[in-house]
């Protein structure tokens, strides 16, 4: 695949689970290592995957209330550190980035674009998950929920991430799976595109995307129509495979 694309001075911003990597598998084995051990049945694949956009503590109290749990909030505070602990050492036992999205980051890197992770996950996790998935080098900052003064929908989110990495919001472009990447878009008034295999409870048409991505061999394309407009895509954008 040739691409011949210039984004000088753009700045691409993603979320991380269920829009970089596909972080279900073990997300719900850290909420059922936990369930388990305390009794519980496990949480079932597909009763997981679609909230995990509400963060993990939400995961777990969710796992505990449908194993009946009579108090979920309670017992998730006393157990939610022991999730973390187990999660930060199985973070990538069975996550994998999704298919194309290394060889997606890679072109819009060389073709000038900074690229940041704006994500509700801790930065500390964060970067570890894609350090063991030898994606960190591809980015010039992850920007957690800890890093933030307020996450996503927050738009302070997005501004923030794009600012830490020196970029302009007037030339940036989130990508994300999930509602909350949608509000923190349109709430700093960038350009969205949804990816339609994340962790959502809404499909990610509903949400309005300006671009609605099955697979990351259209991102780059995406990115090309959005910041340089459709009648300049032809002569930037070339793809030969
Ligand atoms: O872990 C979460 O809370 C969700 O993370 P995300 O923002 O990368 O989807
Ligand atoms: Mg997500």
């Amino acid at each position: 695949m040739t691409n011949l694309i210039a984004l000088n001075g753009a700045t691409i911003a993603f979320d991380l689970d269920g829009t970089l990597v596909e972080s279900a598998p073990d997300l719900i084995g850290a909420v059922n290592a936990i369930l388990i051990t305390e009794g519980f049945k496990p949480l079932a694949y597909d009763e997981g995957r679609p909230f995990i956009s509400r963060g993990a503590r939400w995961l777990l109290q969710w796992g505990l209330e449908i194993a009946g749990e009579q108090d979920p909030a309670a017992r998730t505070a006393a157990l939610f550190g022991r999730f973390i602990n187990y999660y930060s050492d199985h973070i990538a036992d069975e996550s994998l980035p999704f298919p194309g999205v290394i060889d997606a980051l890679k072109v819009l890197k060389a073709a000038g674009a900074k690229l940041v992770v704006c994500t509700n996950k801790p930065t500390d996790l964060s970067r570890s998950l894609l350090t063991k998935l030898d994606m960190a080098g591809l980015f010039e900052g992850v920007v957690g929920i800890d890093s933030v003064t307020a996450a996503k929908p927050s738009a302070a989110h997005l501004i923030e991430a794009v600012e830490a990495v020196g970029g302009d919001l007037a030339r940036t472009i989130m990508v994300g799976d999930a509602g909350t990447d949608a509000g923190a878009a349109r709430a700093a008034g960038t350009p969205l595109i949804l990816v339609d295999f994340g962790y959502t409870e809404i499909p990610a048409v509903e949400l309005a995307p300006d671009i609605l991505l099955h697979h990351f061999d259209d991102l780059v394309g995406a990115c090309a129509a959005l910041l340089n407009g459709p009648r300049s895509v032809n002569p930037l954008y070339e793809t030969t495979t």
